[in-house]
């Protein structure tokens, strides 16, 4: 089942709707007007369409009220703003629509945030889906045959999607056509349907699962690099400003200072934060107050979590801190591979606590010292000149 919510560019004051999960509450079917003229033309059978292309209900999801709505309130990737702002202008002034564009990066970095914004500087509307949620090609198809001029279509978990769909996807990427099969067999026929020119944003943690031609039909592909701590700061008293929950900016620097690069991270320890501020009656939020309550909730002072503390000292304790292939360093934790290879891994190498070497993963002198350890055992990153 396609499960689809849609943003319109001049929505700002309604209510947000969900970003698409499959747990959506369906509420009333997408026309299907070109796909239902084949029908009535004796072309198609009804069931050929995908009757379960549904919008989400409205949402209020926290999340959603967070998100920044245009291009100058996105705080940080000065580089990626640059590259999308170009392209806006250079779109707009051709009066086109803006080039398909692929986003990638560790979860929480504003990849759903950024597509919504395109649109919105646009001035078209969003619908996003996300790929696990495009089994068979009708869903797909329900969506495109859907999209109004220049709309963008977001498609999360990019790299998930089913091949038949992805097939679906290049010559509507291309050439704005749906080629669709129709009837099984023998009589099946292919039938070329116009569409609409539009904008695909896919957005994907893992950049290289993605097959080369849908790769290669992206125009723009963008990574999304963690956040410094002084972009975090303003991210946090942004949220802290919606939230309506008062805060110094030393309290908001710690908090940033422990959300391991991320804005959800940061937005999520914000709330734990407040809760504690509320509960003790400690008034706004200090750096201290900030610390002591992270503290409480396991977020150490380099916003490592117990899960990250927990992968590190198996690593040093187990295997005298590496090489420790994928799989094993999993086993070992009782991680799924992949949540440690896409969400735990990216950070611990981002700030030097662990190397990927040919024969596994190294943890580094620095983590060592950080998780207390000696930092001279065999094992440890000074093997790595060796590699
Ligand atoms: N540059 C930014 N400025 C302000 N807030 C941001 C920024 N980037 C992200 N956020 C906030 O962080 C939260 C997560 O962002 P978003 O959902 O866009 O991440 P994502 O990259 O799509 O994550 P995932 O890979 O898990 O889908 C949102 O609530 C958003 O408000
Ligand atoms: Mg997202």
């Amino acid at each position: 089942m396609a499960i689809v919510s849609s943003h319109t560019a001049d929505d700002s004051a309604k209510p947000k709707r969900a970003q698409s999960k499959p747990s959506a509450q369906p509420s009333e079917a997408v026309e299907l007007q070109p796909l239902l003229s084949l029908v009535k033309g004796g072309e198609m059978q009804p069931e050929d369409l995908g009757d379960e292309v549904t919008e989400a209900a409205p949402s209020t999801a926290p999340e959603d009220t967070l998100r920044p709505q245009r291009l100058q309130d996105y705080i940080g990737q000065s580089s990626l703003k640059e590259v999308l702002g170009i392209a806006i202008q250079a779109a707009q002034s051709r009066q086109e629509p803006l080039d398909h564009l692929l986003l990638y990066g560790p979860p929480g970095l504003g990849k759903t945030t950024m597509a919504l914004i395109l649109a919105q500087e646009m001035g078209v509307t969003c619908k996003i889906t996300t790929a696990p949620a495009l089994e068979r090609p009708r869903d797909i198809a329900g969506l495109l045959v859907n999209l109004k001029p220049g709309d963008v279509l977001f498609i999360d978990e990019i790299h998930r999607l089913p091949r038949v769909t992805e097939e679906i996807l290049y010559p509507a990427m291309e050439d704005s056509r749906l080629d669709i099969t129709i009837g099984k067999g023998q009589s099946a026929r292919t039938r070329s349907i116009p569409l609409c020119p539009f904008t695909l944003v896919g957005a994907t943690t893992r950049v290289g699962a993605l097959s080369s031609p849908l790769r290669d039909r992206f125009g723009l592909i963008q990574r999304l690099r963690f956040y410094e701590i002084d972009e975090l700061q303003p991210i946090v008293l942004r949220t802290a400003d919606v939230l309506k929950t008062p805060i110094e900016p030393a309290g908001a620097e710690e908090i940033a200072r422990r959300a391991r690069g991320t804005p959800r991270i940061a937005n999520r320890l914000l709330r734990r934060v407040r809760d504690y501020a509320e509960v003790k009656r400690a008034g706004p939020i200090t750096a201290a107050l900030a610390a002591e309550a992270l503290e409480l909730f396991n977020v150490d002072p380099c916003g490592l979590d117990w899960t990250d503390r927990r992968l590190l000292s198996v690593m040093i304790e187990n295997f005298g801190g590496g090489p420790v292939g994928l799989d094993t360093m999993a086993a070992s934790t009782g991680e799924d591979p992949q949540t440690i290879e896409e969400v735990y891994e990216p950070y611990l190498l981002q700030i030097g606590y662990l190397q990927r070497t040919p024969r596994g993963r190294v943890v580094t002198p620095a983590a060592r010292r950080h998780l207390g350890y000696d930092e001279a055992l065999p094992g440890d990153g000074s093997q790595m000149t060796l590699l």
